[in-house]
């Protein structure tokens, strides 16, 4: 009996037979996958959608693999998107919502650590598991809610557990990135890792120089984020990944310590501020260090403002001026973060004193650099922003309203 055919047979033969009941992102793809049936190709749901059922965790997007060529899903639905289609990846637009749908493949020959340089389109799910990463990653699920299960990723399910499909030195050799997932599943799922998997990234740790830092970022503030933090950053550590990721090489201790405190990480910006403080990184070396991590200008300021802000807030609270320079939401965020550390924090307050601002941003200043130049006879120059600055601050500090006459009176007389 074919291990590829489709048939009920091919899951009562691997001795794995488990029925679920379908979550509605997999019963709304049924019809697409019933159309690829019909057209006498087999189609299953595959990578995280379906360990995250077993979990019994909640799941976004449904991946769709097929023994179905690109040319053929292309055939078989009216509205598709090459979205990947040299890695067999179609798009299909259908009944108002879309599906990554990929042929069964197995990569070959990997020369970079990055990308495979040839694709080879397989007709076998079993081909197709065989070269992803991690047993709880390689499970396929049928459109009847049957569970396909070659390398006993239920087991390592049940028992918690990270461990690569066959030889974790190769697959960490076709794909470097697979060893930041690793630590990453590590901390979200709160899993353990196996062994060999570890020694396997101790010994290869060294690949992930050839992968892009963005999707490294990706994988990174994951991990920060999961329950399993300590855990998936011990392991970052002790196997070395640390080092070959942007300014963390000299911060062994740093990252340790990061580690073991129990802090709440609940958003990307609290990971990296967090991350800053542990590092001590020095405010000035803020920004090359996030822009190394390709973190986007806004993420920057925000990230510069929230560590700012942390750091006057480990001594005291935020004063009038430093709430409006910081914002409500970040410096909401940031009481939370001060919290972990064991701080008495007062979110209330800080939202009643921020709404009784007179002011919330620049725009909101009642005088203008034009206002200066016409009332105050001043020529356009770097005056005009000092001035402006100084109102401002006046303003928030209640000692002159927020009106264009009284503004302009108080400037007078304070020049
Ligand atoms: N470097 C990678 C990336 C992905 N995969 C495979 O492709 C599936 C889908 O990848 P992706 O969506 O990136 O990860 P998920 O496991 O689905 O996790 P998430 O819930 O974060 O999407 C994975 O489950 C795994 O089977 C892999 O083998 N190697
Ligand atoms: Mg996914």
């Amino acid at each position: 009996m074919s291990q590829s055919d489709g048939s009920q047979n091919t899951y009562l033969w691997i001795g794995k037979l488990v029925m679920i009941s379908l979550a509605p992102p997999f019963t709304k793809a049924l019809s697409v996958m019933h159309k690829i049936e019909a057209a006498g190709f087999e189609a299953y749901f595959v990578g995280g959608s379906v360990r995250d059922t077993l979990l019994h965790q909640p799941i976004n997007d449904v991946d769709i693999a097929t023994s179905a060529l690109p040319e053929e899903i292309k055939t078989i639905f009216p509205k598709t998107v090459d979205v990947g289609i040299e890695h067999g990846t179609v798009m299909v637009l259908w009944k108002g919502e879309h599906y990554e749908i990929t042929t069964f493949r197995t990569e070959s020959t990997y020369q970079d650590f990055r990308r495979p340089d040839e694709v080879t389109f397989v007709r076998s799910l079993k081909e197709d598991l065989k070269r992803r990463d991690f047993t709880v990653n390689a499970l396929a699920m049928d459109q009847k809610g049957n569970i396909i299960d070659y390398f006993d990723g239920q087991t390592d399910l049940a028992n918690k557990v990270i461990r690569a499909v066959g030889s974790p030195h190769e697959r960490f050799h076709e794909d470097a990135l697979r060893m930041m997932r690793a630590v990453r599943f590590i901390s979200q799922l709160g899993f353990k890792m196996e062994k060999e998997t570890i020694a396997a990234i101790e010994k290869n740790h060294a690949l992930l120089e050839k992968i892009a830092v963005e999707r490294i970022q990706v994988e990174f503030l994951k991990m920060l984020m999961g329950i399993g933090r300590k855990n998936g950053l011990l392991i970052f550590i002790e196997t070395g990944l640390f080092k070959y990721c942007p300014g963390l090489r000299n911060h062994e201790k740093a990252l340790e310590a990061f580690a073991k405190n129990q802090l709440n990480l609940s958003t990307s910006l609290s990971a990296w501020t967090f991350l800053l403080f542990y590092l001590e990184v020095k405010s000035e070396e803020v920004e090359p260090f996030l822009r190394a991590w390709k973190c986007s200008r806004k993420e920057i300021q925000q990230v510069e403002t929230a560590y700012r802000a942390l750091k006057v807030r480990m001594n005291r609270s935020l004063d009038r001026l430093e709430l409006y320079q910081t914002g409500l939401e970040i410096a909401l965020e940031v009481e939370k973060m001060a919290e972990s550390f064991g701080i008495p924090v007062y979110p209330l307050q800080v939202k009643e004193t921020y709404e009784s601002l007179p002011i919330k941003s620049k725009k909101a200043l009642a005088i203008t650099g034009n206002d200066l130049i016409s009332s105050l006879k001043i020529e356009p120059s770097r005056e005009i922003g000092l001035l402006l600055e100084k109102a401002e601050k006046a303003v928030l500090e209640g000692k002159v309203g927020n009106e264009t006459i009284q503004i302009l009176n108080w400037l007078k007389e304070e020049r």
